[in-house]
């Protein structure tokens, strides 16, 4: 096992759906998965190993925010040999063009951690990226199960709460559909360690309107977004 991880080695697919909530990952595993086996409950983190149309995928909670998300891809890939990640979270919409439970694809995630600036000294803002054959995948299998997934580019905010709703506001003028917290840890670690990586995200609150939806929905119900991700991850 690692750190954070009670697996043994094998027990984890190199495909990993990865929900901040480790319940919405048992959802995931319990209504998607099958033979779906809880290989690491180590702080609660919930992992399983199952299969999906006969291939093996892993789901694994990584928690709210950058450095807990940080800490499970990192030992994904480097511990177990991980090669793809989706994540499959919530999200605030900023753009008000969007509605609650819609599907985005992040593209490319700015964020206001510090930690790429810490990476390259504070002399490069390093844009993290999806891996483009993933998202080309999503969206080829959003088509194909009649899905409208969005596509465009997200925040990763260090706090749920923001004492700055302004930025947000200049942020939507520049295109970013919306705010969650993990996506730019995730897609410089697959960078940095040759994996793929890739950010789908159900809109569970509307930062404009104030709309939002329960937390039982946030673990429950946002079934497009996983379909997309389970067809995208073993395509
Ligand atoms: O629903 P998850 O995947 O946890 O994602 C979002 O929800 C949490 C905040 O409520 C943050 O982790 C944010 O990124
Ligand atoms: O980070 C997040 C996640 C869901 N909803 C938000 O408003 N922010």
């Amino acid at each position: 096992m690692s750190t954070h991880i009670g697996a043994k080695p094998g027990e984890i697919a190199e495909r990993v759906l990865m929900p901040g909530d480790p319940l919405r990952a048992k959802w995931i595993a319990e209504t998607y998965l099958e033979g779906a086996n809880c290989y690491s409950t180590v702080r609660g983190m919930l992992g399983f190993t199952g299969r999906w149309n006969g291939v093996e995928v892993s789901v694994q909670g990584s928690g709210m925010g950058m450095p807990s998300a940080s800490i499970y891809a990192h030992e994904l890939v480097n511990e177990y040999g991980v090669k793809s990640l989706i994540r499959v979270g919530s999200c605030g919409a900023l753009s008000e063009d969007l509605q609650l439970r819609d599907v985005i694809a992040a593209i490319g995630s700015s964020t206001d951690s510090n930690m790429n600036r810490m990476r390259f000294d504070g002399l490069i803002d390093y844009a993290p990226v999806a891996d483009f054959g993933l998202l080309r995948t999503s969206v080829e299998v959003a088509e194909r199960r009649g899905i409208a997934m969005r596509v465009g580019p997200i925040l990763a905010a260090d706090a749920f709460y923001t004492d700055r709703p302004d930025l947000y506001d200049s942020l939507a003028e520049y295109g970013v559909l919306a705010v969650e917290m993990e996506s730019a840890a995730l897609y410089t670690i697959a960078a940095r360690f040759k994996a793929r990586a890739l950010t789908l995200l159900t809109v569970s609150d509307h930062i404009k309107t104030g709309e939002k939806t329960t937390s039982q929905e946030r673990e429950q119900t946002f079934s497009q977004m996983v379909e997309i991700a389970l067809d995208t991850i073993i395509a």
